[in-house]
């Protein structure tokens, strides 16, 4: 990891910055498959909440292109998603889409392991609160199963404005306690209509990694690792129960040096 600069803060968050997004996606590829590897060795199974945007779709096409995923028994894995964009299944907007064209079409994985969330045209049609409600029936059904948390590692892309998953500042997502999966409607950011975790939900991960790049994310990551309130900038509130754990690169991280 040439150029790699560790910074702790407190106890948690720990940030990891690199040179640029390339380093970045390689380095959390290979960190992400070695990790994933050392669960199943130890209980078998492993469980990843995959995100959408650039760079968490950069880092699923290098997982697939980098050498590491042997490590993997891919069909032990069980995939969820933090968010996707509640439009048709084939619309290239859908988070699923890509994650299938830069990683799932290309490794043996499970069908029934792959969880994801009702697209606009399935089984309930255009009703994005029927489509969020089986999501949270499922995720309580897969807690009950294998008790403890419910995820080993959410991966997560970060907003401009910090919004994670499709948890945007000061919208009524941001406020939920009791849903785990929420529609979310009217996001600033389109497609507006959307089926998103809950920040409770994504703190229930052992470990959350935040993965981001760009100067337009700088002020977001500065505000969000220094615990900026989560209300307006939802970032501050994605925790795991173990760790949390910031992947940027130097451009990014600009904000910290200045903090
Ligand atoms: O809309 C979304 O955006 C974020 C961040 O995307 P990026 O392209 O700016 O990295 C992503 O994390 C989220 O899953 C997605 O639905």
């Amino acid at each position: 990891m040439t150029g790699v600069v560790e910074r702790r803060i407190g106890y948690v968050p720990k940030v990891f910055v690199y040179p640029d997004g390339p380093q970045l996606v390689a380095s959390v590829a290979g960190r992400l498959a070695t990790r994933v590897a050392a669960l199943q060795a130890e209980k078998g199974t492993a469980s990843v909440v995959l995100t959408g945007g650039r760079t968490g779709i950069a880092l699923l096409a290098e997982l697939t292109a980098g050498s590491g995923h042997s490590a993997v028994d891919w069909s032990r894995v069980d995939f969820f998603w933090g968010d996707d964009r509640f439009v048709s299944s084939d619309n290239p907007d859908r988070n699923a889409r890509q994650a299938y064209e830069a990683l799932l079409d290309h490794l043996p994985v499970d069908p029934r392991r792959v969880h994801v969330m009702e697209p606009a045209n399935g089984r309930f049609g255009y009703d994005p609160d029927a489509a969020a409600a089986a999501y949270e029936e499922l995720l309580v059904r897969y807690g009950d199963a294998t008790g403890g948390p419910l995820f080993d590692i959410c991966l997560l892309g970060v907003g401009e404005e910090g919004h994670v998953a499709s948890v945007f500042p000061d919208s009524p997502a941001v406020h939920e306690e009791r849903r785990m999966v929420v529609a979310v409607r009217d996001c600033p950011k389109p497609p507006p209509t959307r089926i998103s975790l809950t920040l409770p939900t994504i703190r229930r991960s052992d470990q959350v990694w935040l993965i981001t790049t760009g100067a337009a994310k700088a002020e977001a990551v500065a505000a969000a690792v220094c615990g900026a309130d989560q209300r307006s900038l939802p970032a501050a509130g994605a925790r795991g129960l173990d760790c949390t754990l910031w992947f940027v690169d130097a451009e990014a991280a600009r904000g910290l040096s200045r903090r």
